[in-house]
């Protein structure tokens, strides 16, 4: 079981989403999550898109073929799969699994189809948390100043933008990523307000325990 700052309090590991459209900064506050909180670990999706600079195997995603991919759907090895400017991404079972009985908090850096799936699993240890963009505007500079994407592409990211953004009363919490700092803290809030939720503990210290005997 997971514990929190003060090891009072035993509860569920967390399923702890973040979505957006692309550019919009998920990726960035994802791994400034992951460096200032050692209580969560990256949920590392398998996708059939072509590495970036810079992307680790393993570590970023796993990078798989179209085949191992297919193969990967029909051994029932996803919790949720879905296809993103044609290529396909997922969700495997087996590290979250274990590490969920656990009581390991997982986040996820996964788009709404994936949400809707992981909610319908499991809504009481999903929260979500829906990342916007400042403006379209701001979000097409984000895409062009990471320069990793084609202009064509980067086009298909804004045409998909304004899909995905019309997801976001799905959400359990909405944060503006203007300033990165901001969000991030925000975002961080979030998790550690969540964590503290009465519903999620399982567990009571001995002297809360006798109170209530
Ligand atoms: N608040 C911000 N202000 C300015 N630039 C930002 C901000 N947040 C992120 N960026 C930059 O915007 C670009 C896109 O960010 P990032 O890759 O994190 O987006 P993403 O939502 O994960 O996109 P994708 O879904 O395509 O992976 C990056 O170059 C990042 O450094
Ligand atoms: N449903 C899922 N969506 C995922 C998963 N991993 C990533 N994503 C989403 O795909 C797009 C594009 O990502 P990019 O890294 O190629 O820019 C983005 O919205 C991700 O959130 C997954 O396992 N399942």
């Amino acid at each position: 079981m997971a514990h929190d700052q003060s090891d009072a309090l035993n509860r569920r590991g967390l399923l702890f989403i973040l979505s957006s459209p692309s550019g919009a900064g998920k990726t960035t506050i994802s791994r400034m999550l992951l460096t200032a909180d050692e209580q969560i670990k990256l949920s590392v999706s398998a996708t059939t898109r072509p590495k970036r600079p810079g992307e680790i195997d393993g570590v970023d995603y796993h990078f798989v073929t179209r085949e191992k991919f297919d193969e990967m759907i029909e051994k029932d090895e996803f919790y949720e799969w879905a296809e993103v400017f044609g290529h396909r991404y997922g969700t495997p079972k087996g590290y979250i699994r274990q590490g969920l009985k656990e009581g390991q908090d997982f986040l996820f850096d996964i788009d709404w189809q994936g949400t809707q799936q992981l909610k319908q699993k499991d809504d009481q240890d999903v929260v979500t948390v829906f990342i916007l963009p400042p403006s379209l505007d701001e979000l097409r500079h984000r895409l062009e100043t990471r320069a990793q994407d084609s202009e064509d592409v980067i086009d298909r990211r804004m045409d998909r933008a304004r899909g995905e953004i019309s997801h976001w009363a799905e959400y359990d919490y909405v944060v503006v990523n203007d300033d990165v700092d901001h969000c991030f803290v925000k975002v961080r809030e979030i998790l550690h307000a969540e964590r503290m939720k009465r519903t999620r503990q399982t567990g009571l210290i001995p002297f809360v325990r006798e109170l209530m005997a």
